[in-house]
C-alpha cells in the first residue's frame, strides 16, 4: 500500500492548549505576587481591564494563554530581524549608498481585522506587553483610520458611505508615513481621526519619534500593492511589515459584537453633544439599531467580505475569536 503524504501547507494550526503551552520561555519581567510555579504575568487585571476596548472580553486568563506565547515569539522575531539587518549592514559595509539598514530600524508589526473584531485592544495588550522588554521599551502604535480623507474629501467623491474601504484613504501617505518611520526619521507625524467627531480632527497630528516597535493597527493593513499610474508597482504598506495579525471571528458574531456595541455607545460616548452619533441617543433603540444594521449590511460587511477577509492568509498569525472573543483556534504561517 503506498504511504499517504499529508499535503504540506504553509500554515501551522493550533489549539488554544497548543498555543498556551508555548508561552513557556518568557523571562520573569515582572512578578510581585506571583504564585510559586506559574508563569509569572507581566500585567495586572487592572492594566488589562485598562487596555480593554468596548464590548470586548479579555482577562488575565486570556493574556497568559494567548498573549504571552504572542509575546515571546515576536521577541524571537524582533531578534532574529536584528540579526537579518546586521547581516545586510556587514555585507553592503561602508560601500556605495552609505551602507545598509540604520542601527534601530523600528520592528513593524500590523494588526488588521474587521470593524469591531477588537483589534484596538489586540494592539494595546501587544504594545504593553512587548513594551515591558528592556530591549523594546518604546513601543508605538498607529490607527490607519487618520489616513482616511476627511469627510469633505469622502462626500466629493461620493464615499461616504464606503468609509473603511481602501478607496476611503490616502493610501500613498499612509505607506509614506510607515516607510518614513522606518527608515528612522527622527520625527514622523501622521492625521488623528475621532470616533467622537466621525472625521478627521483638523489641525491635530500624532508624532511618532523613532520607536522600537510601529504597531499599525487597522481594516485594510495587508491589503496588496496599488498599480501605480505609470504601471509600476508599488511598495504596499505590508511590504514594511516585519510580522502581521489577523484578528478573525464568524461574520455572524462580529455583527452581534458590532450591533451590541452601537447599542452600548448609545448610552455613553453618543451622548456627547460632539458625538456625531447624537441624533440617535434621541430617537428609540429600535430606530438607532436599525440603523447601525443597515451600516453593518451595506458598508461593513461588504467591505469584510470583499477585501479584508481576501488579506488575511497573507497573515503572519491568525487569531481566531469564539462567539464570546476568547481566542479558540492560532494559525501561523511557517513560509
Ligand atoms: N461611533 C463610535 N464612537 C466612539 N467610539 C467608537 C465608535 N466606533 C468605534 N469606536 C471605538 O473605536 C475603536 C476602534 O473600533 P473599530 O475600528 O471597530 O476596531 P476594533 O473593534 O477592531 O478595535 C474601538 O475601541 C471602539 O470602541
Ligand atoms: C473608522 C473605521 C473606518 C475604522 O478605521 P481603521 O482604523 O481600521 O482604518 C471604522 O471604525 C468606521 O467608522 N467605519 C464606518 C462605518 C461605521 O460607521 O461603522
Amino acid at each position: 500500500m503506498p504511504t499517504r503524504t499529508a499535503t504540506p501547507s504553509p500554515y501551522v494550526d493550533l489549539s488554544r492548549a497548543e498555543w498556551s503551552a508555548l508561552r513557556r520561555g518568557v523571562p520573569p519581567t515582572r512578578a510581585p505576587g506571583a504564585t510559586p510555579g506559574t508563569t509569572p504575568l507581566p500585567l495586572t487585571a487592572d492594566e488589562v481591564e485598562a487596555l480593554r476596548g468596548l464590548g470586548d472580553v479579555i482577562d488575565l486568563d486570556e493574556v497568559r494563554d494567548v498573549y504571552l506565547p504572542l509575546s515571546r515569539l515576536l521577541n524571537l522575531y524582533v531578534g532574529a530581524t536584528h540579526g537579518l539587518r546586521n547581516a545586510l549592514n556587514t555585507f553592503l559595509g561602508d560601500g556605495p549608498g552609505g551602507g545598509g539598514a540604520q542601527p534601530g530600524t523600528p520592528f513593524v508589526i500590523g494588526v488588521a481585522g474587521s470593524v469591531a473584531v477588537g483589534k484596538s485592544t489586540v494592539s494595546r495588550l501587544l504594545q504593553a506587553l512587548l513594551a515591558r522588554r528592556p530591549e523594546h521599551p518604546h513601543v508605538a502604535l498607529v490607527t490607519t483610520d487618520g489616513f482616511l480623507y476627511p469627510n469633505a474629501e469622502l462626500e466629493r467623491r461620493g464615499l461616504m458611505r464606503r468609509k473603511g474601504f481602501p478607496e476611503s484613504y490616502d493610501r500613498r501617505a499612509l505607506t509614506r508615513f510607515v516607510a518614513d518611520v522606518k527608515s528612522g526619521l527622527p520625527e514622523v507625524s501622521a492625521p488623528v481621526y475621532s470616533h467622537l467627531a466621525y472625521d478627521i480632527v483638523p489641525g491635530e497630528r500624532l508624532v511618532v519619534r523613532r520607536p522600537d516597535i510601529l504597531v499599525v493597527e487597522g481594516l485594510n493593513v495587508l491589503q496588496p500593492a496599488l498599480p501605480g499610474k505609470d504601471g509600476r508597482t508599488r511598495l504596499a504598506l505590508s511590504d514594511h511589515f516585519d510580522f502581521s495579525v489577523y484578528v478573525d471571528a464568524r461574520t455572524e458574531d462580529i455583527r452581534r459584537w458590532y450591533l451590541e456595541r452601537f447599542r452600548a455607545l448609545r448610552a455613553t460616548a453618543f451622548r456627547d453633544p460632539a458625538s456625531y452619533f447624537r441624533t440617535y441617543t434621541r430617537v428609540s433603540e429600535a430606530e438607532a439599531l436599525a440603523y447601525a444594521r443597515d451600516t453593518w449590511a451595506t458598508v461593513n460587511e461588504p467591505n469584510l467580505r470583499q477585501n479584508i477577509v481576501p488579506t488575511r492568509g497573507r497573515a503572519t498569525l491568525v487569531l481566531h475569536k469564539a462567539p464570546d472573543h476568547t481566542v479558540r483556534r492560532i494559525r501561523l504561517r511557517k513560509l
